[in-house]
């Protein structure tokens, strides 16, 4: 570049800093102005929210509520960290927070908290518009001349000096367009307060036509899809800010009962479940249960809430069925003693004993279908007497027992009750049994404003029973989230079977994957394509099932091998093409345990980091997930590799629908473990295999 072209760069660089100089200054004095109008406590408040608007915030201050003639709001804060409804108090007497009530000396002033709350609600009806989720936006209130620091319930209590480094902290959740377009709807929503001297904001002054509508105020698509890329292109545990109109509609929605959300693999049931425990527990003082049947989600989802919205984690416990069930027992003084080992055993003992020379054994000589027809249909679904099994239609069991054959499988359930109680100890479903007779003994107890069971379809009759008699029929109380299709425990129930009525609008349905690759998608509904599969609200939907998507990119890759040692080198392979930088976002998902067990060690051996997904807990860790399919429930990954994947052909069962019926669930496990993908889904396969 000649000495002349330099001069000139450098000459246009010092206009542009001069320009933003300006715009800066104008900006300023234009706060300065609102502040010399503002009370004293604002003012001060103001002073220390400058390092904020010095950083992308944006701050509306003093701004009328709409629907009233004279009440205001003292301010409005919009950032990377979300919408921030600022209340401040300039009182003579030093603030306290305890026991649930503010105080002002020796005030109570609980209802300066009411006020707040309610106009937050109107902000978060507000930015619902933009499909902005209320876990973004928090009520604050700020102690003018004061040093405090505290919360009752979601209301953040800070002093002055505490405030602006405390909302720096946050995590940043709007990108700098969302900030604006966030504010700018605000501004429009909560207009300047006519009786102040305060300027009205511009909006024009951020690039739009003063007097536009609100609508067009903001790109919606454009801050939708903006919200799509970033949850796309950031990291798995990427937490949400935006949701779609639909799924948002639900999280803020109002039930007068229980209510049931489902939808295909991938739709967002788990981010609509999580942001509306969230949504309740800014509502409600009392505690959320957010339950699954595996053991390992609950940890991944509560990182995902604690990341999403800390100020309500606290109050939202998330367990799995049976840790929380052992607890409520342990808590309400009721003698158990789980011991899933020793009642194998038992069943194992009442086997020999009686089963394997039944009728039974001419349909499957082996104990396992048995063994799931006692868990999961039997206790799975409360029956105690031969009357009700003997006429009991078995969902999703497809082999037509007779009544010789019922006979038999009741005298081998009773066998094993008898082994069982001999020695002392309980199974999983005496577990449920007994927190269910206790809940139902003493209802009214309940500490919990809201229970919601994600991955439904895998609980037991007696467990989603359990549930609802923690919380009845109360309006937004229980909420069942989940999908048929991905059910992978054999039997089924019908949630009228626990009296839960979900029909109408409380029965809600989201149908646009926001997961999958299409190419990634097709293969798992290929999979499972034949499979009609009956739903808990008891509608049949065919396998192939119709889904929006909104991600296309992704590719399937198959490698099939002569040799187990081939297609073990073959992984690693693929492992390795891909690249470090892309395993701590992948899994490797394996039909069993003693498959996992072999899988670890592959990895182990060839020097992969890898983490199992029995102690994953949601949380960034830079190594491969290896887990089965079953423990893959609920998670996903950018890159997904199912070695050996197709069942080895053997010896099956004599009977040809519990083969059928073995393969079918088969099939609806390995359709869950591919729908774990987002961007690649690795196949690997063994020949003897096909
Ligand atoms: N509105 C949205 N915008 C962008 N991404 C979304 C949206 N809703 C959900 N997602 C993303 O889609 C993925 C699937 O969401 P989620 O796990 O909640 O689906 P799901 O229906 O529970 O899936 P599954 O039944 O397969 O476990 C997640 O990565 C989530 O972040």
């Amino acid at each position: 570049m000649v000495a002349g072209g330099s001069a000139s760069v450098r000459a246009q660089e010092a206009r542009r800093h001069e320009r933003e100089l300006r715009e800066q200054l104008l900006a300023a004095q234009r706060e300065a102005r609102r502040w010399e109008a503002a009370s004293e406590g604002e003012r001060k408040v103001a002073a220390q929210l400058l390092m904020l608007t010095g950083r992308g915030w944006r701050l509306l201050v003093d701004r009328r509520w709409p629907g009233t003639r004279s009440a205001n709001v003292d301010m409005l804060l919009v950032g990377p960290g979300g919408v921030f409804v600022i209340d401040v108090k300039n009182w003579q007497a030093p603030p306290g927070a305890a026991e649930g009530h503010l105080t002002a000396g020796r005030q109570r002033r609980d209802g300066e908290i009411g006020k707040l709350l309610a106009v937050t609600r109107l902000a978060e009806a507000a930015v619902a518009a933009l499909g902005m989720s209320p876990v973004a936006v928090q009520p604050v209130m700020v102690f003018a001349g004061r040093s405090f620091t505290g919360e009752l319930g979601r209301v953040r209590l800070l002093g002055e000096r505490e405030v602006g480094p405390a909302l720096l902290a946050e995590r940043a959740r709007l990108t700098p367009p969302g900030v604006r377009a966030v504010a700018d709807h605000l501004a429009q929503v909560f207009p300047a307060y006519e009786s102040s001297a305060l300027p009205e904001e511009h909006p024009g002054a951020h690039g739009v036509a003063p007097g536009a509508p609100a609508e067009a105020l903001f790109d919606l698509d454009g801050l939708c899809e903006a919200a799509v890329e970033a949850a796309r292109s950031g990291p798995i545990e990427q937490w949400m800010t935006f949701l779609h109109p639909a799924q948002l509609a639900l999280v803020r929605r109002n039930w007068s009962g229980p209510a049931r959300v489902s939808g295909p693999a991938g739709t967002g049931k788990t981010v609509v479940a999580l942001h509306r425990a969230a949504h309740l527990a800014q509502r409600t003082t009392g505690r959320i249960l957010y339950v699954t049947f595996a053991s390992n989600l609950p940890r991944v989802q509560r990182t995902f809430l604690r990341t999403m919205s800390p100020a309500v984690a606290d109050r939202v416990e998330f367990r799995s069925l049976h840790a929380w069930a052992q607890r409520f027992l342990d808590e309400r003084g009721i003698p158990h003693n789980l011991h899933g080992g020793k009642a194998e055993d038992a069943f194992s003992r009442a086997w020999l004993h009686l089963g394997r020379h039944s009728v039974l054994a001419s349909l499957d000589p082996s104990p396992g279908y048995w063994h799931e027809e006692i868990d999961r249909v039997i206790k799975g679904r409360g029956i105690t007497r031969f009357e009700e099994y003997a006429t009991l239609r078995r969902h999703r069991r497809r082999t037509n027992l007779r009544r010789p054959h019922r006979e038999a499988v009741w005298a081998l359930y009773e066998e094993y009750e008898r082994v069982r109680i001999r020695r002392g100890v309980h199974d999983f479903n005496d577990i449920l049994a007994l927190a269910l007779a206790e809940a139902r003994a003493r209802p009214g107890r309940s500490p919990y404003a809201a229970v919601i069971a994600d991955e439904v379809q895998d609980l037991t009759l007696v467990g989603v029973r359990l549930l609802h008699a923690l919380v009845g029929d109360a309006p937004n109380g229980l909420l069942l989230v989940g999908d048929g299709q991905q059910a992978v425990y054999p039997g089924g129930f019908r949630l009228s079977d626990a009296g839960i009525d979900v029909r109408g609008d409380r029965g809600q349905i989201l149908r646009t994957n926001y997961r999958n690759a299409r190419e990634i998608l097709g293969a798992a509904l290929a999979v499972v394509a034949d499979d009609a599969f009956d739903d808990i609200d008891g509608t049949r939907t065919a396998g192939l099932r119709e889904v929006d998507l909104a991600y296309h990119g992704g590719q399937v890759l198959r490698s099939v091998c002569r040799t187990p040692a081939e297609h073990d080198r073959a992984l690693l392979a693929a492992l390795r093409e891909r690249g470090e930088p892309t395993w701590p976002d992948s899994a490797v998902l394996c039909r069993s345990r003693r498959e996992t067990a072999h899988y670890q060690h592959l990895l182990e051996r060839a020097g992969i980091p890898q983490c199992s997904l029995d102690r994953y807990d949601g949380r960034p860790v830079a190594a491969v997930k290896v887990g089965s399919y079953r423990r893959a429930k609920g998670l996903e990954f950018a890159h997904v590799y199912l070695p050996d994947h197709a069942p080895p052909l053997g010896p099956g069962p004599a009977d040809e629908d519990i083969a059928g019926e073995r393969a079918e669930l088969e099939r609806a496990q390995l359709f869950v473990a591919m729908t774990r993908a987002r961007d690649t889904l690795w196949l690997g396969a063994v020949r003897r295999t096909l």
